[in-house]
């Protein structure tokens, strides 16, 4: 399997151009912290932002909206009592699940990301919102680009594979199948893509297991995407940076948080446009 290295990370982080804006950085609406997850879509859109993204737009609990422009006032929120609908067309990117929670109410609202999303949209797919995919047998959408960001148990419910059986081989028939990007998440992640070699970090380790860490990484190949190359290996840059972050913090700390590394990304993607 290819490994994905620190050159392909250089190689998608480039300079910003001078005469840009926020637009120019993607648009991007994040969709979870619904019930008790509230802090998973904060984390989502933590990275987001701290990713580099121009614009965020958080739809969520109401309950979660303080907390929310408290820990990040730049990423605007509405409640999904609101009608966010209105804002879904002028986005780039849409990332559902972080902390959506397996409700009718979060059932509804994902149904409805799926069947308004067009062709000229990217979607990512996590959390919550891919054990309801896999419990309705919903269908992904024709989009520019659709990522799953599945755990192995969450890959296990969308594939049918259980984790034992999940090699590469069998893992590739199903991502053939979904024609979407997908992120096995595990020590070790593997990346498929449709119709080309699976590619894998060999960076990360257990310091990264806490709560959060992968809506975290949810938020960032949003970001990514939304303002880098939809492709990817524009995923595999999000996915190796994630983890190279943990790395370097784990070298002085037991466990490293999902908000530490999304604090860390302005500075370790100044070093990579560097390169
Ligand atoms: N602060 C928050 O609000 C948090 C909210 N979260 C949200 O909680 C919802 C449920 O997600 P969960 O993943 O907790 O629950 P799930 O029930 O979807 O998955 C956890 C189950 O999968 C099993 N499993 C097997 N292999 C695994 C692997 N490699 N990684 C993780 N689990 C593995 C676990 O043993 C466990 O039984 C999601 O929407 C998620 O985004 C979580 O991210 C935790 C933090
Ligand atoms: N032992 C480990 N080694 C490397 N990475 C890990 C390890 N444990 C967890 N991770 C990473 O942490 C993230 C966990 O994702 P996930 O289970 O979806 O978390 P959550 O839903 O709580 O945010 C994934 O990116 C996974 O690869
Ligand atoms: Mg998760």
């Amino acid at each position: 399997m290819n490994i994905i290295d620190q050159n392909l990370v250089a190689k998608v982080i480039t300079p910003r151009p001078i005469d840009s804006y926020k637009g120019t950085y993607g648009r991007i609406m994040l969709i979870g912290g619904f019930e008790h997850y509230h802090g998973a879509i904060i984390l989502a859109s933590k990275a987001a932002v701290y990713g580099g993204s121009g614009l965020v737009t958080v739809v969520t609990a109401p309950e979660t909206i303080t907390a929310l422009n408290t820990e990040l006032p730049e990423a605007m929120a509405l409640s999904y009592h609101d009608s966010y609908q209105d804002f879904i067309a002028t986005q780039d990117v849409i990332v559902i699940g972080p902390g959506l929670g397996t409700s009718l109410h979060a059932l509804t609202i994902l149904k409805e990301i799926l069947t308004s999303i067009s062709p000229n949209q990217t979607l990512i797919v996590d959390g919550s919102a891919l054990t309801l995919l896999a419990r309705h047998q919903l269908q992904l959408p024709t989009t520019k680009l659709t990522v799953l960001t599945p755990h192995q148990m969450e890959w296990q419910r969308v594939s049918g594979l259980k984790i034992i059986n999940q090699t590469p081989t069998n893992n590739q028939v199903i991502v053939d199948q979904l024609q979407a990007i997908v992120i096995v998440k595990k020590h070790h992640s593997e990346l498929y893509t449709p119709h080309a070699p699976a590619q894998k970090i060999i960076v990360g380790g257990p310091y990264q297991a806490t709560g959060g860490m992968g809506d975290t990484l949810a938020g960032l190949v949003g970001s990514f995407l939304g303002q880098f190359k939809p492709n990817a290996t524009t995923v595999a840059a999000a996915l190796y940076l994630h983890s190279a972050i943990a790395d370097e913090l784990a070298q002085q700390q037991y466990v490293v948080l999902p908000s530490q590394i999304s604090a860390q990304l302005p500075l370790f993607m100044a070093r990579f446009a560097q390169q």
